[in-house]
């Protein structure tokens, strides 16, 4: 049951993960997608949790699969329909995430008007670091994200250039359905989201508060899904 797992290990709790798209203008232009007059967000199962230690495995149908480095916030408090005021109340802190993206898979999902579940909800799609209390980031806007892939840098980004605020996004999600204790958001990635293969290692970080390192491996199309 969620309330008997402590906050700082919320990756048990089997809560929403609600992914923020197109939030740094230079992102949603590499993408060559309009900036959103309105938050575009999506779903990703809790099971899309990996912690290190447990390898990001691509999925058996993806082709291309995409780091996107993002700052997640963990909801303390439930929140419904909260103004932009009272929103930071509801935050018990922050972690570190990337939203990995079968990109070639998201290509044909919006081709064909279908919903991004397969291109970004696959099992470890949701990789995350170590729980950090809001207590320890002054201020969320001031922030810088960073990823490399082997060693080498991808993305860096400075939490200050989110097209909506996370109190914005707070309040906007929680009009729209309650977010509960234990709740995470992304909060969309800065530009530099590229391919990761089989055995590239990624290390990610928010400078001067905590970094990750994961392993990526390839998965292997179930057998009793062949022919299908
Ligand atoms: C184009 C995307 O995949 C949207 C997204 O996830 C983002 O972070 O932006
Ligand atoms: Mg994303």
């Amino acid at each position: 049951m969620a309330g008997s797992k402590p906050l700082s290990r919320f990756w048990e709790w089997g809560r929403n993960i609600v992914c923020v798209g197109r939030n740094y203008a230079e992102h949603a232009k590499e993408m060559g997608s309009a900036l959103p007059a309105e938050p575009l967000f999506f779903l990703k199962p809790s099971s899309a949790y990996v912690r290190e230690g447990s390898p990001i495995v691509r999925p058996y149908y993806c082709r291309n699969l995409h780091h996107e480095v993002e700052l997640g916030v963990l909801i303390g408090r439930r929140a419904q329909a909260v103004p932009q005021d009272a929103a930071m109340e509801h935050v018990a802190g922050y972690a570190l995430c990337l939203d990995m993206t079968a990109r070639d898979t998201q290509e044909q999902c919006k081709k064909k008007g279908l919903p991004w579940t397969l291109a970004k909800g696959f099992g470890s799609s949701c990789p995350v670091s170590d729980f950090v209390p809001k207590e320890k980031i002054p201020d969320p806007h001031k922030l810088q994200i960073w990823l490399k892939v082997n060693g080498k840098l991808r993305q860096e980004g400075d939490t200050s250039s989110m097209i909506f605020s996370i109190p914005y996004l707070i309040s906007y999600i929680s009009h729209i359905f309650t977010l509960e204790e234990g709740d995470l958001i992304l909060t969309g990635s800065p530009k530099g989201v590229g391919s990761v293969e089989a055995n590239d290692e990624i290390e990610a970080g928010i400078r001067d508060v905590v970094s990750m390192r994961f392993k990526v491996v390839q998965g292997t199309e179930p057998r009793s899904l062949k022919g299908v």
